[in-house]
This record gives structure tokens, sequence and C-alpha cells, in this order.
């Protein structure tokens, strides 16, 4: 098993980074942090494609860059593998020759090699497409193929730099459970660079979150979500969460309220996640096609952006503070105003469902 020590101080122009950051054998850290925070130099430091001007990068206990030293292993050599955007598989080799690639260029041989591929290929879903070229496989299939590869070659840690970021909305979904069904059957130590708060909530223990090249917020997960201490966070933040059991369908609510979701882990403790974006109020209940029409009551209505978000509370006590984003014109025309009973509306396909993150202090085993 093996963790990162990550203490990297960095200047690139007028932009300094000074960060240390720890993640434990088997953890998923997410970095999150506005544009220019510093995360993409973060990773390209861990990586090895950067060299800090003051640092210690150890994984596992073993020494990748140590500036006091001057030692500094090139990005091939220190058994991080990276999941990036882009997929960037060879176009002229088949998905089996793309992964096997990785364990090849980490010495195994030509057996072994495929050996591992069909493995990984299968533990990522990607079994049938092994004879495909990169051409013939959808973004999202070739992204499977990536992270086969950079999982084949058994990385001491795995990057994830926005590895949904160029999936469409149907994809991103089935990935992230993919992604974090492995990484946990893996014991995968993993660092995911992300702007998308719902990629943390679903795959990530702890997060810290970089403002100006700084940690400015760092803990578990749901914690650090749910009770935003600086504005970015807040403003990534503020999705409606509500507790309960995971069912095939969704998730349902402890008084037995089922809301239907387009991915779900299909059991156990678990949470409904959707953004206030995605909830739409009407004043009677028969609009549409939404699956999930709850009744509701008005309680505040606060400036969020260009966007009035409108928090609710209802009968149901995890109703209690959900929130939806109008435009001031659909407040105007539903003539919204503390008080107001409306009918809360959410499609199932903007509702994701995941297994609710272990309490603080035992996601990570050391
Ligand atoms: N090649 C470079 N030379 C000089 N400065 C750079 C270079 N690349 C990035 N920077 C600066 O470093 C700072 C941090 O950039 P970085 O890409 O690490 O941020 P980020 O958090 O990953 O942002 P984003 O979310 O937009 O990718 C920025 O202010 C940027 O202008």
């Amino acid at each position: 098993m093996s963790g990162l020590r990550a203490r990297v101080r960095l200047r690139r122009g007028s932009f300094d980074l000074d960060v240390d950051v720890q993640v434990s054998a088997g953890e998923v850290l997410a970095v999150l942090g506005p544009n220019g925070s510093g995360k993409s130099t973060l990773l390209g430091a861990v990586a090895g494609l950067l060299r800090p001007d003051d640092g210690l990068v150890e994984v596992g206990g073993r020494v990748l860059t140590d500036t006091a030293r001057r030692a500094h292993l090139p990005p091939a050599r220190r058994g991080v593998g990276l999941l990036a955007q882009d997929p960037l598989l060879f176009p002229h080799l088949t998905a089996l020759a793309n992964v096997a690639f990785g364990p090849r260029a980490t010495g195994s041989g030509r057996r072994r090699a495929t050996e591992l591929a069909h493995r990984w290929l299968a533990e990522v879903g990607a079994a049938e497409f092994a004879r495909r070229k990169p051409a013939a496989l959808s973004g999202g299939q070739a992204q499977r193929v990536a992270l086969a590869r950079a999982l084949a070659a058994g990385p001491g840690l795995l990057l994830l730099d926005e590895p949904f970021a160029a999936l469409d909305v149907d994809a991103a979904p089935a990935l992230r459970g993919v992604l974090r069904r492995v990484l946990a059957a893996a014991g995968q130590t993993a660092l995911l660079v992300t702007h998308d708060p719902l990629d943390a909530l679903a795959l990530a223990d702890r997060v810290v979150v970089l403002g100006a090249g700084r940690v400015v917020e760092e803990g578990p997960t749901r914690e650090v979500l749910s009770r935003p201490r600086t504005a970015f966070t807040a403003s990534i933040a503020g999705l409606n969460l509500v507790e309960g059991t995971a069912t095939p369908e969704g998730l349902r609510t402890p008084d037995g309220t089922r809301i239907a979701a387009a991915s779900t882990p299909g059991r156990g403790r678990a949470v409904a996640v959707f953004r206030p974006a995605d909830v739409a109020l009407y004043l009677d209940p028969g609009h549409g096609s939404p699956r999930n029409v709850l009744p509701a009551e008005v309680t505040a209505l606060e400036p969020h952006g260009d966007t009035v978000r409108v928090k609710v509370t209802g009968a149901h006590p995890w109703l209690r503070g959900l929130a939806a984003d109008l435009t001031p014109a659909a407040v105007a025309d539903l003539a919204l105003e503390p008080g107001t009973p409306v009918h809360l509306a959410v499609k199932a396909a903007a509702v994701g469902v995941h297994p609710a993150q272990p309490p603080a202090g035992t996601a990570a085993p050391q």
C-alpha cells in the first residue's frame, strides 16, 4: 500500500504554489479550486512534469522528488499513472494493445502484459472492445480503456485530471460508477483534480480546496461541501443532498419516499445528489415528464449570481433546505415569496445516488 506525501513550493511567473498534501494508502483525495488556483501545477509536480523550487514528493515512502538532495525522477519512472480529460490512446493500436502497453512499459513480458490487459479491460467493463481501435470507440468507452491502461501498470498512485470533463452527460455517471468501483476494489491511492463537486462526492474520501496557490480548506468530502468556509467552496457546494437507502431505481428516504435517479449503487446507505439548477418549481403538480414531484413551500429567496436561489421546506423533514435556482423572470412569473406553496420537480436524469461516505475519521486505511 502506498500513500502520497507532497510538499511543493513552485513559482510560475507571479504565481506561487505552496502546499503540503498527504493521501493515505488506499485513499482518494480530491483537489478542488477555482481556475488558476494551482491544481494543475500541483498535479504536474506530483507527476514529475514540473520541478518544484523546493519540496519533497514521496509515494509509498519512495522519494520521487527531493529538492534538498537534487533528486527528481522523470514521469515514466515514478510509478504514477495518469487519467486525463483526453484518453490519449495510441490510434494505431487495438484497445487490448493500448492497455498492454502500460505493463509492457513497466517491464512485464508480452504474455503477462496481455493477461493483465484482458483482466483490466474486463474490470472496467470494456472487454468487448478489446479488438477495436480507438477511432471505433465512443468517448466513454475510450476513457474506460485509458483507465484500464493506467491501472494495468500497477501504479502506486493514480492521478485523475478532470477525467469526465470531455464526456457527455450520459457517459459521465457511468464512468464515475466504474471508477468508484475499481478504485475501491484495487485499494488504489488516487489524487483527483476536478471542478465538479459531484465527482468529489462520488469518489473522494477527503478534499482539499486550493485558493491562490494555498490550501484554504481541507477535510472529509461531505463535511467540507456541506459546511463550506470559503466563498469558492460555498459557490460549488450548496448541492441538494437527500440521505436514505439506495434502491435499484434510485433512493428511498427514511419516511419511504422514492426518488428516481439516473445512477444508483442499488443498495446500502446512500445519498441522492442534484444541483439546484436542475430543480424546477411549479404552482401545480401536473407539469411535463419529471419523475420526482414533491410538494413544498418556499422559505427564502436569495440572489445567486444571475439566478435566484429559492429555498424550500415541506412535510418531509428531508425537504428542509433544498434549493432551486430559477431565473428572476421565473420567480416573478410564479410570484414566489416566502410561504408560497410549490411543487418541486427534478428529472431522474439529473439525480445521482452515491454510496454514503464513511463517517469522518474512518475513511482512510493507513
Ligand atoms: N506555463 C506557465 N508559465 C507561467 N505561469 C503559468 C504557466 N502555467 C500556469 N501558470 C500560472 O500558474 C497559475 C496556476 O495555474 P494552474 O493551471 O495550476 O491552475 P488550475 O487551478 O489548474 O486552473 P484551471 O482550473 O484553470 O486548470 C495560474 O495563475 C497560471 O497563470
